[in-house]
């Protein structure tokens, strides 16, 4: 029992011993598991520390990638949206390029109906078409016979025409009586009546009853109120005779202001409505709408043709002269350089009379040499020329006695006799004959321009070796025995013009300005070496002009133009060359419109340009 209680008690003391092993063996666990557990703290509380950051980091991340979600999801929203729209878009379209590829197609069938009926007619109107083309053809052929026997008539109105004027024979005059200008309203007219049949009545504002009328008759006259063209239409068929071969002197006659330039040239910066009668004339020859505005004193033109059918040459001339103003010399206010320039008028005036009635007096001597003016028209006042003279009247009361001296000059001019006109028509032969002599005046000419160069050098050495300083001038300057030639103008500008062609006729052939032999007179009087003055033509700007073309029906036609002017130094120049000398004229003088530009005895400063 004992020994069992020795035991228990050793067993007790055993596992007392156990116990407070096992008890400091757990307080040593519960403090391992203490620092286990402190330590698992403090790892989590720094785990916590560290996974707060990327926690942080993630959330946000999470957050875009939220908001990429919706916005993504937004896209796919729209883009499905979109696509059905586009979807819906197409299906639209898709039907309606059905309904229009169905609609092109059924046009196009039409079409092809249509095209089909077309070329049906198309062959159905060819068809009619050449059976009217054929009608046509047969009623042409039956017009151009007409237009053939029209044409025949027409040249036969023409023929007959100039036969009428050349029995008349006589100078033309047609009277013209300016308006009132603007500002002289209210004035007195000295007309009384013009008749239809070219009388005039103007009264004698100092006479009273039978003497206080007097009666003039003219082949026209045209009151106030007739206008450009009127005063043309009359004029007309003696500028188209030119082209059958006439020479023609259309000039204006009368006191200065009466309208001798607007009747022959027209007013400053004239309309078409109010050309005067020399670019009607050349419009009316040329075809030619625009005419340079300038001012000429003597237009001439030259005309050339052969008749188709007869060969026959035809050579004509066409003067157109606008002279100065017909002052008279005893009027008492007239003094100084405006006496000089009226005695120059005057005398040319005058010197026209003498030949005029020289003319009518069969005279063996007509004075054509006695005046510039004179010179230039004596192709054209002789007995083979037709002459129109313009009278123009100012109508005003304190012209009365300039009027009725105008027109009483105007009256005896008009019943001049100057024998019928000719036509300058020749045969073949003596068309021939006529070029020969004509190309041996050409020969002539040169040799006297040749020597008139020489003579010139001769005299112009004399003058610079003489005194210093004496007048360039004062030399005598003799031209040869040939007629002026260009050449014999130095320096003066010259221009030339030359178109061709006539109504539709062919060829034209050149024509030369000397070979206008006018004037049965102009051997006769003009003799070599003679002496002459000049008159009132340098009183205007001198210009001529001629230009080329014309034509009649069944004509070639060359109208030979040319136009020389002179600028204010060659003016000025060649009138002191030509002042105190003598100009001798040669034989040839008909056609040579470089003549009126000689001036003899005239200063500059006497020139009273228009
Ligand atoms: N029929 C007319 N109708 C209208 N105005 C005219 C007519 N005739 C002349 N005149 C005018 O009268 C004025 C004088 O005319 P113009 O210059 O033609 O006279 P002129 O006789 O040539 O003179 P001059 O001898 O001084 O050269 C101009 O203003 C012109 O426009």
């Amino acid at each position: 029992m004992e020994e069992k209680k020795k035991l228990e008690e050793q067993d007790l003391v055993r596992l007392m011993k156990e116990k407070d092993h096992n008890t400091n063996e757990l307080s040593a666990l519960k403090q391992e598991l203490e620092i286990a557990r402190k330590t698992y703290e403090q790892q989590c509380l720094q785990m916590e520390t560290e996974a707060k950051g990327p926690q942080q980091e993630l959330q946000e991340r999470l957050k875009e990638v939220e908001k990429l979600l919706t916005e993504s999801r937004n896209r796919v929203k729209e883009l499905e949206a979109y696509s059905d729209s586009k979807y819906q878009r197409w299906n639209k379209s898709e039907h309606i390029y059905q309904i229009f590829t169905e609609f092109q197609l059924g046009a196009l069938r039409e079409l092809n109906f249509a095209s089909q009926s077309i070329k049906h007619e198309v062959l159905k109107t060819q068809k009619s078409y050449s059976e009217e083309f054929h009608h046509l053809g047969i009623k042409i052929k039956a017009l151009s016979d007409a237009s053939e026997n029209y044409h025949a008539v027409l040249a036969e109105n023409r023929r007959m025409y100039n036969e009428l004027q050349d029995l008349k024979g006589n100078i033309r005059v047609y009277c013209r009586i300016r308006p009132f200008l603007p500002g002289q309203k209210g004035k007195q007219s000295i007309i009384e009546d013009i008749g239809e049949n070219g009388e005039l009545v103007v009264a004698n504002p100092s006479k009273q009853g039978k003497d206080g009328h007097r009666l003039f008759k003219f082949n026209k006259v045209y009151s106030p109120a007739a206008t450009q063209a009127e005063v043309f239409l009359d004029t007309q068929p003696l500028i188209r005779s030119v082209l059958d071969g006439y020479n023609v002197c259309i000039f204006a006659y009368g006191q200065t202001g009466s309208g001798k330039t607007y009747t022959m040239t027209g007013p400053d910066g004239a309309s078409e409505e109010e050309w005067g009668v020399n670019y009607r004339a050349l419009n009316d020859l040329f075809h030619i709408s625009e005419t340079r505005r300038s001012l000429y004193i003597v237009v001439t033109i030259h005309a050339r043709g052969t008749d188709l059918k007869t060969s026959a040459s035809l050579r004509g001339s066409l003067h157109l002269v606008d002279l100065a103003g017909s002052e008279r010399v005893d009027r008492s206010e007239v003094t100084g350089d405006r006496l000089k320039e009226s005695q120059h008028i005057n005398k040319s005036l005058s010197a026209l009379g003498d030949v005029i009635f020289a003319l009518a007096q069969k005279n063996p001597h007509v004075p054509y040499r006695n005046s510039k003016l004179t010179q230039v028209l004596q192709s054209s006042l002789g007995g083979q020329a037709k002459t129109l003279m313009f009278v123009q009247l100012n109508p005003d009361i304190s012209s009365y006695s300039e009027t009725t001296s105008t027109l009483k000059f105007a009256e005896r001019v008009s019943g001049v006799e100057l024998g019928a006109a000719r036509s300058s028509k020749d045969g073949r032969d003596v068309r021939e004959l006529m070029e020969q002599v004509a190309s041996l005046k050409d020969t002539i000419t040169k040799k006297d321009e040749e020597i008139e160069r020489l003579q010139l050098l001769k005299d112009l050495k004399n003058v610079y070796q003489g005194v210093n300083g004496e007048k360039r001038g004062t030399s005598s300057l003799r031209y040869g025995s040939s007629s002026p030639s260009k050449s014999s103008l130095g320096g003066t500008p010259q221009r030339s013009l030359k178109l061709t062609g006539g109504k539709g006729l062919g060829i034209i052939e050149k024509a030369a300005s000397d070979q206008d032999h006018c004037s049965d007179n102009s051997d006769k009087h003009f003799g070599a070496s003679s002496q002459h003055s000049v008159d009132d033509l340098h009183q205007k700007e001198s210009h001529q002009q001629s230009e080329s073309v014309g034509g009649g029906i069944g004509q070639n036609f060359s109208v030979d133009a040319e136009i020389l002017g002179f600028g204010e130094a060659d003016y000025e120049e060649r009138l002191s060359d030509i002042s105190d000398s003598g100009v001798s004229m040669g034989t040839d003088t008909d056609d040579s419109v470089e003549s009126n530009l000689f001036h003899e005895g005239t200063k500059p400063s006497e020139n009273i340009a228009k």
